[in-house]
C-alpha cells in the first residue's frame, strides 16, 4: 500500500533563527542544503507547486533562516536552509549562522535526509564535498540534486551526471548518497525527488522515530570560503 504524501499540500510552519526555536521534532523532516543560489528555496517551490512558499532571489544570501514546512501535517516537514560559501555576508553573521546550523545538522532527530543541491554548472565545490564526507560518517542519507538541468543541453548534463556518481563510487558513498538531474524551471526531476522523500519519510511517520540516537560528529568549524 502507498500512503500519499501531499507535497502541494505544503503550507509555511515557522522560521528560527537558532536550534531552540525550532519545532517539535516530532514527526520526520527532510532538509534542503547546499550553496547559496543553487536552488533551494526554487526546489521546495516546484516540489510543492506554490510558487510563493520559499522566498528565491538572484542575489545570494536570501535565506537566512531555518524556514520550516508543512506537508498536510505538522509531523511531515521540508526545511529550507541557509546557504553557504556567499562571501558577502559580514563574517559574524555568517559564523552565527554557520553555528546554529551546525547545531541542528548534529542534533535534530526528526531528520531523516538531506538534499544536497548543486548548480550542475559547478557540483562538488568544497563544501559540498565536506557536506559528504560528514553525513557518511553520521549515516545520514543525502540525495544530489544537479541543479538547473535546464542550463545545459541534454548530453552535457548527462556528462555531469555521470562525473557526480563516478565520484560517489570512488570515496564509497554510494550506500548513502544518490544524485538526479533537477531543473525547477521545467520540472525535470520532480517526481524522482518525490519518490526519495517518500522513502525518507513515511517509514519514520508511523513513530517510530524520535528515540534515542547517536550524536553526531562535529561539523568543521571553519567551511571553506568559496567566492
Ligand atoms: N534556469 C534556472 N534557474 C534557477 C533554477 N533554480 C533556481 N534558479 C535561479 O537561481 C537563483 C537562486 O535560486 P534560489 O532558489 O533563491 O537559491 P537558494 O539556494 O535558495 O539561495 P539562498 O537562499 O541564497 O541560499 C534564482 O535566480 C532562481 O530563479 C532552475 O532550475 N533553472
Ligand atoms: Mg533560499
Amino acid at each position: 500500500m502507498s500512503v500519499a504524501i501531499n507535497f502541494r499540500r505544503a503550507e509555511y510552519l515557522i522560521s528560527a533563527q537558532t536550534f531552540a526555536q525550532c519545532p517539535s521534532e516530532e514527526g520526520a523532516e527532510v532538509a534542503f542544503a547546499g550553496r547559496s543560489n543553487a536552488g533551494k528555496s526554487s526546489a521546495i517551490n516546484r516540489l510543492t507547486d506554490n510558487g510563493k512558499l520559499a522566498r528565491t532571489s538572484k542575489t545570494p544570501g536570501r535565506t537566512q533562516l531555518l524556514n520550516f514546512f508543512s506537508l498536510g501535517t505538522a509531523t511531515l516537514r521540508l526545511v529550507d536552509l541557509p546557504g553557504y560559501g556567499y562571501a558577502k555576508v559580514p563574517l559574524a553573521k555568517k559564523n552565527e549562522w554557520q553555528r546554529h546550523l551546525s547545531e541542528y545538522l548534529q542534533k535534530r532527530k526528526s531528520l531523516m535526509g538531506l538534499v544536497l543541491l548543486m548548480d550542475i554548472r559547478h557540483p562538488l565545490r568544497d563544501f559540498d564535498m565536506m557536506m559528504l564526507s560528514w553525513a557518511a560518517e553520521m549515516g545520514m542519507p543525502v540525495h544530489i540534486l544537479l541543479t538547473k538541468s535546464d542550463k545545459l543541453k541534454r548530453g552535457a548534463a548527462k556528462t555531469s551526471l555521470l562525473e557526480v556518481r563516478k565520484y560517489l563510487t570512488t570515496e564509497n558513498l554510494t550506500d548513502l548518497v544518490s544524485v538526479q538531474l533537477f531543473s525547477a524551471s521545467n520540472g525535470d526531476g520532480v517526481s524522482e525527488l518525490e519518490g526519495v522523500m517518500r522513502d525518507w519519510l513515511l517509514p519514520a511517520q508511523d513513530g517510530s522515530s524520535g528515540g534515542e540516537v547517536e550524536p553526531y560528529p562535529d561539523l568543521p568549524p571553519n567551511l571553506p570560503e568559496e567566492d
